[in-house]
């Protein structure tokens, strides 16, 4: 199959636990909960986006004609020398697009394979790190992963409706936005008075890289 890609490009994760982690980020243009353009962020069901995965045109996006191409071009953004491939499958949301087909064509090239989800869509099989973010207003199609990354606060989706999931890493994540210091208040002293919950900072915000 073919891919719409926003952008390729080579830093460190940012968030959650693999925060400072060398990875290639593979942004997938479109999301299912937000068209992305502004007209529409008020009606729409994901109204805090802090991403533009609109069409193609970001830096090493473009469409993709198959897995292999895909790869080669994730591929070709990698600078490490030693260490384990990582990439973060991300978008919009990558699970619109990422097929079994990826998953083998990245694992061929010795890529660790991250997945940034809403939890909209269920993943194919073979992801080693599953990230998912619910919205409020969306349902949860995936019970279990890795981490449970909330953005905070939400006010109809509050940390105990989560907490008893199956993943093996809770955090919160201060909503960015007008508010982003009232809102990393609150989750500091969430955190504080619910330990098995912890604080996810936008790193790469605050150092200032992508
Ligand atoms: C842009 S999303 C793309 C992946 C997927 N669509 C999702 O929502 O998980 C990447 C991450 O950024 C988070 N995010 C989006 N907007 C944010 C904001 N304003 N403040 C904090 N985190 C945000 C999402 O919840 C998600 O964990
Ligand atoms: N450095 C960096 N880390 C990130 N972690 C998750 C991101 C995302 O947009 O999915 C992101 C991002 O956009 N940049
Ligand atoms: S689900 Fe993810 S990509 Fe889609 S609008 Fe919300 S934060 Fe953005
Ligand atoms: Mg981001």
């Amino acid at each position: 199959m073919a891919y719409s890609v926003k952008e390729i490009f080579y830093t460190l994760q940012g968030e959650g636990r693999n925060a400072g982690r060398a990875t290639v980020f593979c942004r997938f243009a479109g999301c299912n909960l937000w068209s992305g353009r502004e007209q529409d962020r008020g009606a729409a069901v994901c109204t805090f986006c802090d991403t533009d995965f609109v069409g193609t045109n970001g830096t090493g996006g473009g469409k993709f004609r198959d897995a292999e191409a895909l790869a080669a071009a994730v591929d070709a953004e990698w600078q490490g020398d030693g260490g384990r491939k990582m990439v973060v499958l991300t978008g919009g949301e990558p699970l619109l697009q990422v097929d079994p087909a990826l998953v083998e064509a990245l694992h061929a090239r010795g890529f660790e394979i991250a997945v940034e989800t809403n939890g909209t869509c269920p993943p194919p099989p073979g992801i080693d790190w599953l990230c998912v973010s619910p919205k409020a207003d969306a349902p949860l199609a995936v019970a279990g992963g890795d981490e449970l990354k909330l953005v905070y606060p939400q006010a109809a989706a509050m940390p105990e409706r989560f907490s008893d999931l199956a993943f093996d890493h809770f955090l919160l994540q201060p909503m960015d936005g007008p508010a982003l210091a009232e809102n990393t208040a609150a989750a500091i002293a969430y955190c504080m008075a619910h330990p098995k919950w912890r604080l996810s900072v936008q790193t790469h915000k605050v150092i200032g890289i992508r």
